[in-house]
């Protein structure tokens, strides 16, 4: 089998993290696996080094219009990008959750782990949930890996949204149809030092996207150079 050399590691690749060293314990009997591609080899074949961008934000401050407009920008500049959406994933691999804080906590895990897992495929992830409590963020930070971990804050203002109302949510709350909502019967609690905040009362669409891809420059540079010997 050929020897691959890398000529240029990249800076924010990371190491694979080693078995044992995860939060959680595993179950006993499992080993962890080592694959015989690594993630420089795929920022290599990808021309691009994997991060996510986790939005976070109120229901209506633009998370969804945001994470779909700069997966169109990014796809169309020839990256490999992917939206893992709030309603969208709520239909398959969190169809079994509510909005309780214990369901909340289990949803952002299980798409913090799907987001590393695409991570570790090379991919660009934007992620686009409510994602109200910090703890839940901080989890999420932890499991992608601070370096890949871009938290954006959409800090539209809870009257905006309301004004917005995209899918008539805030008028059943007030009936009382729904409950246990973000920004009125249940918390948010807004990031301390986000990566990247946006107000989209004050940026249009097009201006909150190519902020975001501003600050993603350094992943989308050019990929390092592999030489078989
Ligand atoms: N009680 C309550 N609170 C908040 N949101 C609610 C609720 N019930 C339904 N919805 C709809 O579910 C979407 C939020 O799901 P998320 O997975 O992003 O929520 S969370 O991150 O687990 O808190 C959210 O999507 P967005 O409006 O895009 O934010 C709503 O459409
Ligand atoms: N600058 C902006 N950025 C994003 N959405 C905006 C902006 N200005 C107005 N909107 C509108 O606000 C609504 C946001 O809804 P959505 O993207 O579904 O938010 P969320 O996913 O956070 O619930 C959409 O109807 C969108 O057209």
């Amino acid at each position: 089998m050929n020897k691959v050399t890398i000529m240029r590691q990249p800076a924010k690749v990371q190491p694979e993290q080693a078995p044992g060293t995860r939060e959680q314990p595993v179950a006993g009997h499992i080993a962890w696996q080592e694959g015989k591609v690594d993630a420089a080899q795929r920022a290599w074949l990808l021309g691009q080094l994997p991060a996510t961008v986790w939005l976070t934000g109120l229901s209506g401050s633009g998370k969804s219009s945001i994470a779909f407009e700069l997966e169109r920008r990014l796809v169309a500049a020839g990256h490999a990008a992917y939206v893992m959406d709030g309603d969208n994933v709520r239909h398959g691999l969190s169809r079994d959750l509510g909005f309780s804080p214990q369901d909340r906590n289990e949803n952002i895990r299980r798409i913090a782990e799907v987001a590393k897992l695409f991570n570790e495929a090379g991919l660009i992830v934007i992620t686009s949930f409510i994602s109200p409590y910090r703890q839940d963020r901080d989890m999420a930070r932890q499991i992608i890996g601070e370096e890949r971990f871009i938290e954006t804050h959409l800090c539209t203002s809870l009257a905006v949204c309301e004004q917005r109302d995209p899918k008539g949510l805030y008028r059943k709350v007030r009936s009382g149809a729904i409950t246990e909502f973000t920004g009125i019967s249940a918390p948010y609690e807004a990031p301390l030092e986000p990566a990247l905040r946006i107000d989209t009362e004050q940026s249009s669409l097009a201006q909150s996207v190519d902020a975001i891809l501003h600050r993603l420059q350094d992943f989308l540079g050019s990929a390092p150079t592999m030489q078989a010997v």
